[in-house]
């Protein structure tokens, strides 16, 4: 069954019936300019900040437009530092377009499940979104990136969706979408075209823009020397430990998709240095990816995403 062209007003069936109590608790307090936003933003590492730039309206005494990950049926809980767990509505920039906005999101490597990592997107769909920004911070393989430049996502490789770990392996929810949903265009063309402009409008420099393919690993460790050679050899430009299932899944429900990583690190893919003595090798530069590192880059250019991501809203 195709998805209903109003999911706002649609009965749930029989594949759906688990999404009813997540969106009975988020309409119970949602005001009714809030409650059908046409576009959700995920926040990823130190990303959070987004979400101060959201506009709230006046609320009566039984309304809300803020949830914990803890309280929303449905949900699990964000273990994550920088991630603070929350689901926000709002009004951004100064169309006052209706956002949903995830200040933290869920992984793989915290235990949940890939169900579970996605259930978000699959509400979104059923609110009405339309569009979803994702976003999140990632390591560079590409020697031309550096850090702090902003990636605007075009494809991706998703090593544990090619090794059996897809968010849609399971009984196919067909309210949402097809068996085998095309990932060709999973990242929206005009969409990146936007963000471009975007960036071009706020004076960005020139250079800090790239275009990439984002790998998708499990995670929690960081790539070994060679693991990562292998993700630059296959066509990856980026690697990290998110986005991918969220796409894969928002797409799935005919859902648009930009996806803008920050580049946070550089990932070592030079071959580990001989301990053989008679080749005597010089020590090279050595760097070790940590979450204190990634965390620390994506503050830094967290106003910067900030300021794009709000003009990207209202271009769209
Ligand atoms: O949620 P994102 O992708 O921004 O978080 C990144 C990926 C890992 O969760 C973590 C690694 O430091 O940061
Ligand atoms: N897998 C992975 N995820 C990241 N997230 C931010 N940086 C990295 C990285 O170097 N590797």
């Amino acid at each position: 069954m195709p998805p209903p062209q109003n999911l706002q007003s649609a009965e749930l069936d029989d594949d759906t019936i688990e999404y009813s109590n997540t969106l009975k608790y988020l309409r119970a307090y949602l005001p009714p300019d809030l409650a059908t936003p046409k576009l959700a933003i995920i926040c990823g590492s130190g990303l959070g900040g987004l979400v101060n730039t959201i506009e709230q309206p006046k609320l009566t005494r039984t309304s809300k437009v803020e949830f914990s990950y803890s309280e929303i049926p449905g949900f699990v809980r964000s273990t994550v530092e920088g991630h603070a767990g929350k689901l926000v509505f709002g009004l951004l920039g100064v169309t006052k377009v209706p956002v949903v906005c995830m200040v933290g999101r869920f992984h793989v490597y915290e235990g949940h499940t890939r169900e579970q990592v996605t259930f978000p997107i699959k509400i979104f769909k059923l609110l009405g979104v339309e569009v979803l920004i994702v976003t999140g911070a990632v390591g560079s393989l590409n020697s031309k990136f550096k850090v702090g430049d902003v990636v605007i996502l075009w494809d991706h490789i998703s090593i544990p969706g090619i090794s059996g770990n897809n968010p849609l392996i399971g009984p196919n929810q067909s309210y949402f979408g097809t068996r085998f949903p095309s990932m060709a265009d999973a990242y929206d063309f005009e969409l990146r075209r936007i963000a471009f402009r975007a960036a071009a409008s706020l004076n960005f420099e020139k250079g800090m823009i790239k275009e990439g393919t984002y790998c998708w690993v499990a995670g929690p460790s960081y790539e070994t020397r060679a693991e990562a050679r292998f993700l630059n050899f296959i066509g990856g430009d980026v690697v990290g430990m998110s986005t991918v299932p969220e796409v894969v899944v928002a797409r799935y429900c005919g859902i648009r998709v930009l996806g803008l990583s920050i580049v946070t690190n550089m990932v070592l893919t030079r071959k580990p240095r001989s301990a053989d003595p008679e080749k005597d090798e010089p020590e090279g530069i050595e760097v070790h990816p940590s979450h204190q590192e990634v965390l620390e880059a994506s503050n830094a250019s967290a106003t910067m995403m900030q300021s794009l991501v709000k003009t990207v809203v209202e271009m769209i």
